[in-house]
C-alpha cells in the first residue's frame, strides 16, 4: 500500500483474476478508455506488446500499435506454445459497426510480440516502487480526464491544493490527455478577480436541484495551456473573503457551495461543446479533497443507475484527511443524492466526541463518501498513504482508508519549476542558479532591507511560509521563538489564519525588533522572496500530505528543517555528513519527535553547519537545486493510475 506496484497488464493468464494487491482483474468493456500505448522500462524488465488484429487498439490493456504481425517468422510460430505458457494469452476486444462491446476474443500470442519480459515479480514493495518510478512511458493512451476541485492557481488559491490544480493539468494535457479543470467563479471584490477576465461565459445554463430548490449555473471557460478551465458561476461564490471564509471564519453554506460544484462537475462533460466536442461519459474525475468528495457518490447514485457514466471512473486524490465536510445529519436531505444513500456519507461521532447530552452524534461526512465510492484514492506522498491508515494519522477514517489498502497510493506533487526558478524569477531581485549562487546572497541582503532587518549577509535567516494553522506546527515555533532569538539569527514568517498567531507574530516584531519580522496576510512575490532570500526554511508541520514549501526552499537553495512527517519525510534526505566519503549526503535535516526540544536541536545544527563548514553548506544547497521535483514524474505515475482505474470495473456499478 501506498507504492505504485508495477501492473502486468500487457499479457495476462486467462484465468482473469490476477490478483493486484488484492484486486480482481477482470475483463470488462471498461477495459479502455483512449487509444493507443507503447512503453519501455529502463531496466529492461518490460514486456512490450503489438498486435494488429484489433485494428482499433483494442488489445487488452490497450497495448497495441498496429504494425504488421502476419509476416511472423516460421521459427517464431514453434515458439507460440511455449511463448503462451510462458506470457500468457492476450484479449481483444469485439465491437460492433457503432463502436460498443460486443465480446472478447484470444489474441494468439504470435499476433503480439513480446520484446521482453518480467522476469521477476518484484516481492517487496520496495521493488515495486523503484520499478514505477523507472519506468519511461511514451504515453499513447489518452483520457478525457476531468479535474474537480476548490481551487486552481492562478485562479484561485489559499495553499498546495491551488497549486497542484493549476499546474497537474497543465502537464497532463502536454503528454496528450483532455483535460478540463472545473472549479468555481470566485469572485471577492478585491484585484484577484481580474484573474478571470480571460474566462467567458458559455452561454450554457443548467439547474440544479438541491437545498429545497433549483439553482442556475453558468459556466465561464478559458482555454489555456491546452487545458480547458471551467468556472462555474453562481451568485454564493461572489462574496468577500477567500473560497473558504472571511474574518469571522468559514462560511455557514460550504456544504452548499461545493455541492453546487460537484453537481455542475458532473453535468460539465456532458453539456459542454468545448471546443465543439463534449468530453462525454467516458472521462475520468479526479476528485480532489472534500469540496469534490460529492462526484463519485453522485456518479454511483444519479447517474450510472440510469445509464450514464457507465465507463466513468473516480479518483479521489487526498490532499488533507484533516478537514472532511462533516455536517449535521439533516443536511444530508439537501444535498440532491437519493435517500437510500444515506449510509454512504452517514457518519457517527464517537460518544467522547459529543457536545452535550442531546448530541446523537450523527452526521454527514462528505470525504467519508468519496472514500466508499470512488474507484481509487490517492494522496500526495507514499508516507502519508500510510499515515491516513493509521488511528494517529486517519482522523477517524483509518479503518475505511485501511479497507481500501488495495486501491490507494502516494505521489508525491511536483512543483511548477517555470514559475519557481531562481534563476529567472520575476519576483526576485537577483537571480542565481546551482553554477552560480552568488546572487543568493544579494536575494538575502534585499529581503533583510525589504523587511527592515538589519543587512546581515553573515547572519543565518530562518524562513517559515504557510497557513496559521495547527497542521504546521505553529505553536511549536511560537513556544520555540524566545529560546531560539537568543541565537544570533534572524526569524521571517509570513503566513495567514489563527488570529491569535496572527496577533503573536505582530507583537513578536516589536519584542524582537532587529531579529524578527512576521508578515500576516497572503502575498505569493513576498513567498517568493522568502524563499529565495533566506539559508533555512522551518517546517514543523504536525503532520504534512506532502508540503511543496520545501520543494520549492531546495530549488532555491534554502536548506528545509522539517518534522520527519508524511511527505517531508518523503523529500527531505536527512543530511549525513560522514556518507559520501566524508564529503556529506541530504538535502537538509528531519527531526522527531515533534517537540520544541528537538526542533531547536536540528535548527542549531543547521545553523552551526551554516556558519563553520561552508562547503559542507554549499554541498547540501547543490544537492537540494538539483534534485528533480517536475510534475513529469508524477504525471507518470498519475498514468499508471489512470491505467489501472481503467482496467477495473467501476467500484460502484
Ligand atoms: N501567506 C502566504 N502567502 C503566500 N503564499 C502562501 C502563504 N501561505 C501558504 N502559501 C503558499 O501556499 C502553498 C502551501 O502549500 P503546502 O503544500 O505547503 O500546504 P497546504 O497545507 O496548503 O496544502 C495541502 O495540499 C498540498 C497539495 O497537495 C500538500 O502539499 C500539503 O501537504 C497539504 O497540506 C505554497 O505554495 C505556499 O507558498
Amino acid at each position: 500500500m501506498g507504492s505504485l506496484p508495477l501492473i502486468r497488464v500487457i499479457t495476462c493468464k486467462l484465468a482473469t483474476n490476477i490478483s493486484r494487491e488484492g484486486c480482481s482483474f477482470r475483463p470488462s468493456r471498461q477495459l479502455r478508455f483512449g487509444h493507443l500505448l507503447t512503453r519501455s522500462f529502463q531496466n529492461g524488465k518490460l514486456t512490450v506488446v503489438r498486435s494488429d488484429k484489433t485494428g482499433n487498439g483494442d488489445g487488452f490493456g490497450g497495448l497495441t500499435d498496429g504494425s504488421n504481425s502476419n509476416a511472423v517468422k516460421e521459427e517464431e510460430e514453434e515458439g507460440k506454445e511455449e511463448e503462451k505458457e510462458k506470457h500468457g494469452l492476450m484479449l481483444g476486444i469485439d465491437r460492433d459497426d457503432s463502436g460498443s462491446v460486443i465480446g472478447l476474443h484470444l489474441i494468439p500470442p504470435g499476433d503480439h510480440e513480446v520484446i521482453d519480459s518480467y522476469e521477476d515479480e518484484a516481492t517487496d514493495t520496495k521493488d515495486q516502487d523503484e520499478g514505477i518510478e523507472d519506468e519511461i512511458f511514451q504515453t499513447r493512451v489518452t483520457y478525457n480526464i476531468v479535474f474537480v476541485t476548490a481551487e486552481a492557481a492562478p485562479y484561485s488559491k489559499t495553499g498546495g491544493l491551488g497549486d497542484v490544480c493549476g499546474s497537474l493539468p497543465i502537464i497532463l494535457a502536454g503528454r496528450g490527455h483532455r483535460v478540463m479543470v472545473v472549479s468555481p467563479r470566485y469572485l471577492h471584490g478585491t484585484s484577484a478577480d481580474k484573474n478571470f477576465t480571460g474566462a467567458f461565459d458559455v452561454d450554457r445554463r443548467i439547474k440544479i436541484h438541491c437545498f429545497g430548490g433549483e439553482q442556475e449555473i453558468a459556466f465561464f471557460h478559458e482555454y489555456r495551456e491546452g487545458v480547458d478551465w471551467v468556472f462555474v458561476d453562481h451568485p454564493s461564490y461572489h462574496r468577500p473573503g477567500n473560497p473558504y471564509g472571511d474574518s469571522h471564519g468559514a462560511f455557514g453554506d460550504n456544504q452548499f457551495r461545493f455541492t453546487l460544484l460537484c453537481h455542475t462537475a458532473c453535468e460539465a462533460p456532458l453539456v459542454l461543446p468545448l471546443g465543439g466536442y463534449t468530453y462525454g461519459e467516458k472521462c475520468l474525475f479526479l476528485v480532489n479533497d472534500w469540496h469534490a468528495g460529492l462526484v463519485p457518490v453522485l456518479l454511483a447514485s444519479k447517474y450510472r443507475p440510469f445509464g450514464v457514466y457507465k465507463d466513468a471512473r473516480s479518483i479521489l486524490v487526498i490532499h488533507n484527511l484533516a478537514h472532511q465536510g462533516v455536517e449535521p445529519a439533516a443536511s444530508y436531505k439537501n444535498l440532491g443524492l437519493p435517500l437510500e444513500w444515506y449510509g454512504a456519507l452517514e457518519w457517527v461521532f464517537p460518544t467522547w466526541a459529543r457536545t452535550h447530552a442531546l448530541d446523537t452524534g450523527e452526521a454527514v461526512n462528505i470525504l467519508k463518501g468519496a472514500i466508499v465510492t470512488a474507484d481509487r484514492i490517492l494522496t500526495v506522498s507514499k508516507g502519508y498513504a500510510w499515515e491516513i491508515t493509521t488511528v494517529e494519522g486517519g482522523y477517524g477514517l483509518n479503518d475505511l482508508l485501511s479497507s481500501r489498502r488495495s486501491v490507494l497510493n502516494g505521489i508525491v506533487n511536483g512543483i511548477d519549476v517555470a514559475e519557481w526558478d531562481p534563476s529567472s524569477d520575476e519576483h526576485i531581485a537577483f537571480h542565481y542558479s546551482v553554477d552560480d549562487l552568488s546572487g543568493k546572497v544579494q536575494c538575502k541582503t534585499a529581503l533583510q532591507q525589504e523587511l527592515g532587518l538589519p543587512i546581515r549577509p553573515e547572519c543565518p535567516l530562518i524562513g517559515f511560509i504557510g497557513r496559521l494553522d495547527y497542521q504546521k506546527g505553529i505553536d511549536l515555533i511560537r513556544w520555540a521563538t524566545p529560546e531560539l532569538m537568543e541565537d544570533n539569527v534572524q526569524l521571517v514568517m509570513l503566513g495567514s489564519g489563527d488570529p491569535l498567531y496572527e496577533d503573536w507574530m505582530k507583537a513578536s516584531e516589536t519584542t524582537y525588533r532587529d531579529k524578527f519580522r512576521g508578515w500576516v496576510g497572503f502575498n505569493v512575490p513576498i513567498s517568493h522572496r522568502i524563499t529565495a532570500g533566506c539559508d533555512i526554511l522551518l517546517m514543523p508541520s504536525r503532520f504534512e500530505p506532502c508540503g511543496l514549501n520545501q520543494l520549492y526552499a531546495m530549488r532555491y537553495g534554502t536548506v528545509p528543517v522539517v518534522h520527519a512527517t508524511g511527505g517531508l519525510r518523503d523529500t527531505v534526505e536527512n543530511f549525513n555528513p560522514y556518507a559520501g566519503g566524508g564529503s556529506g549526503e541530504g538535502t537538509g535535516w528531519t527531526f522527531s519527535p515533534l517537540t520544541k526540544e528537538s526542533m531547536l536541536e536540528a535548527l542549531r545544527t543547521a545553523i552551526m553547519t551554516y556558519r563553520e563548514y561552508k562547503s559542507t553548506w554549499e554541498g547540501l544547497m547543490r544537492r537540494g537545486m538539483q534534485k528533480d521535483f517536475t510534475w513529469e514524474s508524477a504525471a507518470i505515475q498519475y498514468e499508471q493510475v489512470f491505467e489501472w482505474a481503467s482496467i477495473d470495473r467501476p467500484y460502484i456499478t
